[in-house]
């Protein structure tokens, strides 16, 4: 197989993590006879300092082009005071290719379900996916200004823009456990009380599925008190943002959680749930685990390489197993060590066959 991705290592630790994404490529490539062709491309906040613009034509073109991107993290202290910011190249790309569903996987790992600030049972069967609508809402609706005296942001959702998600989340869930929690502020917001009837309308075509519906303070509760019982999560894209870091902790450390963004067609994104991490970077500390994690969605989904993904998956969990962890889940493994273990793990298996 022969695969185009597009790399945007971004800032702080972006680069980091995305060198280990490109050692596990790599060795997967070697070992299962696929050829992937890495593409980096400049995005953020170095593409700022180089291009003038967090998002070049050129980033975007080769993106487009691709089968698959891949990204690290952007933004940083360097940048947080122009007008226009890495972010902005972020919430450009989403909203370019249309990659409005945003899957964010929540699993805790038997190995580290003890590093959770939470308590061991309350987290052990944790297994959930966020699914985070990625280009309406907050984000993106107009008017969107600021003054010195005032400043409005405007929360807009479509019919159309709350169908296709909500039916991606319920087409999901058909394949786990068959049920679907939307999350809304409906005892308030008018965007969240067509979120809710359109929920309610798209939920009568899955009879299969059972729908629940949450609000949002409620819901920031729930996953806290009792994560497990918590299957697909389908909200908008603010609370989506707020409510995965926070459902970072239940797996034990935002480090962990990978993400992938679907369009309609063309190809889709995948990258950590975690930003640039400046309090870190350049340091060999970050883990590598949510980029990891990210390219065996990747593997998964946009080229259909199921047991090479697995592989990933199984490499992490034995190099869990042997005690080996980054500093964010209180070990004392660096960044390229732990990557080392995992590319090892993955050669080694190839040894053996
Ligand atoms: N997708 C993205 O590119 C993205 C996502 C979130 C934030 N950001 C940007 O990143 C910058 C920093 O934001 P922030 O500090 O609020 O959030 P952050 O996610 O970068 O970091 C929050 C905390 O988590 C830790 N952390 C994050 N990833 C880690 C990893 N892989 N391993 C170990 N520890 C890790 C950091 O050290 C920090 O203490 C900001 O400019 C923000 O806008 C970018
Ligand atoms: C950096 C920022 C624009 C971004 C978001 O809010 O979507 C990030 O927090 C994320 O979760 O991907
Ligand atoms: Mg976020």
């Amino acid at each position: 197989m022969e695969g185009k991705i597009t790399c945007l290592q971004g800032d702080g630790i972006g680069p980091e993590v995305m060198a280990s994404a490109k050692q596990v490529l790599c060795v997967i490539g070697e070992k299962y006879g696929h050829t992937f062709h890495l593409h980096d491309a400049d995005f953020g906040g170095i593409a700022i300092d180089t291009h003038g613009e967090p998002l070049p034509e050129a980033t975007l073109q080769a993106c487009l082009s691709s089968d698959a991107i891949l990204l690290g993290a952007v933004g940083g202290p360097k940048w947080d005071t122009l007008a226009v910011r890495p972010e902005a190249g972020l919430l450009g790309l989403r909203k370019a290719l249309g990659l409005f569903a945003n899957i964010r996987p929540v699993y805790v790992h038997p190995a580290v379900a003890h590093l959770s600030p939470l308590k061991e049972e309350i987290v052990q069967d944790v297994d959930f996916v966020v699914v985070r609508e990625l280009t309406g809402g907050i984000y993106f609706s107009e008017p969107k200004e600021r003054t010195s005296e005032h400043a409005t942001d405007t929360l807009t959702y479509t019919r159309e823009e709350i169908t296709r998600i909500v039916q991606h989340a319920f087409e999901l869930a058909r394949t786990r456990r068959k049920k679907v929690t939307s999350i809304d502020k409906a005892n308030v917001m008018e965007s969240s009380k067509l979120w809710r009837e359109v929920a309610n309308e798209v939920g009568a075509n899955y009879p299969d599925i059972v729908l629940e519906h949450l609000l949002v303070d409620a819901a920031a509760m729930e996953l806290i008190r009792r994560p497990s019982r918590f299957d697909v999560v389908v909200t908008e894209n603010l609370f989506g943002d707020i409510l995965s870091d926070e459902a970072s902790m239940i797996a034990g450390s935002l480090g962990l959680l990978p993400s992938a963004s679907h369009s309609l067609e063309g190809p889709s994104l995948y990258e950590p749930i975690h930003g640039s991490a400046p309090d870190i970077a350049g340091e060999n500390k970050a883990n590598p685990l949510a980029m990891l994690y990210s390219v065996s969605m990747m593997l998964r989904h946009s080229f259909l390489l199921e047991e090479e993904a697995n592989d990933v998956e199984r490499a992490i969990s034995a190099v869990l197993a042997a005690g080996y962890r980054t500093g964010d889940l209180r070990g004392e493994a660096t960044t390229t060590l732990f990557t080392e273990k995992v590319v090892q793990e993955l050669a080694g298996v190839k040894e053996g066959v």
